[in-house]
């Protein structure tokens, strides 16, 4: 019920998160003081008036331009000591909003105009991460956080940057994604990569169905061999909701049969003009059809948003309740990287307890 559901109450519950990107959730304040260490020029030096700028920026009604105001966080994560910062306060951040387990990505390509090399960048995220997890769980915010490695799908350095996912899989690297420019850039110029580390029994993403539509999902899954989809919204195109009862076609009823998990993004959508609005997200009409819902921020920077503030979106346009918050939550978990074990253990000891009393209520 909406009336019920209080913002704080959101923040308080255990939330899991598989869609957020390092570059795109920076504290405003951090990258001023970052970019006056480094001398990069920025659009504006007050944090308050940065954060609005990315806001306004990246609500551009495209993803290229969208993408553009990447420039800003990535020129400031070049050194070892700023990736480390900027990894730790995105722990911290997520965990003091009542995450309780996260995948954050990002692409180690997009960091080496300084000196650093591909293993330093990923190293110095994973300092930083566990740096804030433990101080995270100092605090009573326990989170744990999942490093997955992003190919920028212009370039050409997908295999090299899957390898390295690989190679820091034991240290808390959990899969591996491509993002950047969807249109003219589909994902089986990457087939290599998915295809090695298909052999390596890893896992990964892809983003797909966000700026462009069914063909781009399609090679995703059926081609490229995807474990999930980032966004997947586009989806909806191969549903009819013409007649009484909605009708999937091929690709969409293949995707919930094989519960292909969709990482839903429902201020980012609206941003990039792949939604109209919140309430008019396709997240309504694929959770009544019980696909495998998650939902994600994306950059909460760009959006200006949380796990919390999605979620409280939802309540607001859909009238979602703590049931639907819950299936929400038990839905990304089960769709997480981490060992099956480690995932049942979150949402039996933490998520599954936590909600209980609300569910009651
Ligand atoms: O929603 C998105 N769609 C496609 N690419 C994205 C999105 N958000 C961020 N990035 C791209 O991913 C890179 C690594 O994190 C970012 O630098 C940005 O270019
Ligand atoms: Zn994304």
């Amino acid at each position: 019920m909406v009336a019920n559901i209080r913002y704080e109450d959101i923040v308080k519950v255990p939330k899991a998160l598989l869609h957020d990107h390092l570059d795109g959730g920076l504290r405003p304040a951090t990258i001023v003081e970052l970019a006056a260490e480094v001398g990069h020029e920025l659009p504006a030096t007050d944090p308050e008036e940065l954060g609005r700028w990315f806001v306004g920026a990246a609500d551009s009604g495209s993803l290229e331009r969208y993408l553009e105001t990447f420039a800003h966080t990535v020129a400031v994560m070049q050194t070892a000591s700023g990736l480390r910062r900027v990894a730790r306060e995105c722990a911290l951040d997520l965990a003091a909003d009542g995450v309780v387990y996260a995948e954050v990505r990002f692409a180690p390509e997009q960091h080496l105009e300084r000196d650093l090399t591909l293993d330093e960048v990923v190293e110095s995220v994973l300092g930083g991460f566990a740096e804030g997890s433990a101080e995270a769980a100092e605090a009573g915010n326990p989170i744990r956080v999942g490093t997955l490695l992003t190919a920028m799908r212009h370039a050409a350095r997908s295999q090299e940057i899957a390898e390295l996912a690989v190679r820091h899989r034991d240290a808390g690297v959990v899969g591996f994604d491509i993002a950047g420019a969807e249109a003219g850039f589909p994902p089986t110029r990457h087939l290599d990569a998915f295809e090695y580390l298909q052999r390596e029994n890893f896992h990964f993403t892809i983003h797909a169905g966000e700026a462009f539509g069914l063909p781009s999902i399609w090679q995703a899954i059926q081609w490229c061999g995807a474990d999930r989809l980032g966004h997947g919204v586009r989806i909806v195109d191969d549903i009819s909701t013409e007649g009484p009862e909605p009708v999937l076609g091929r690709l969409a009823a293949y995707v919930r049969d094989k519960r292909i998990p969709l990482e839903l993004c429902p201020s980012s959508n609206v941003q990039t003009g792949a939604a109209a609005s919140i309430a008019e997200h396709p997240i309504g009409l694929l959770r009544d059809l019980r696909f495998r819902v998650t939902l994600n921020t994306d950059n909460r920077l760009m959006s200006g948003t949380s796990m919390s503030r999605e979620m409280a979106l939802l309540v607001d346009a859909f009238g979602y309740g703590w049931a639907e918050l819950r299936w929400l939550t038990i839905n990304a978990m089960k769709s997480a990287f981490i060992p099956f074990d480690e995932r049942l253990k979150i949402i039996d000891e933490v998520i599954k307890p936590a909600y209980a009393p609300l569910l009651r209520d």
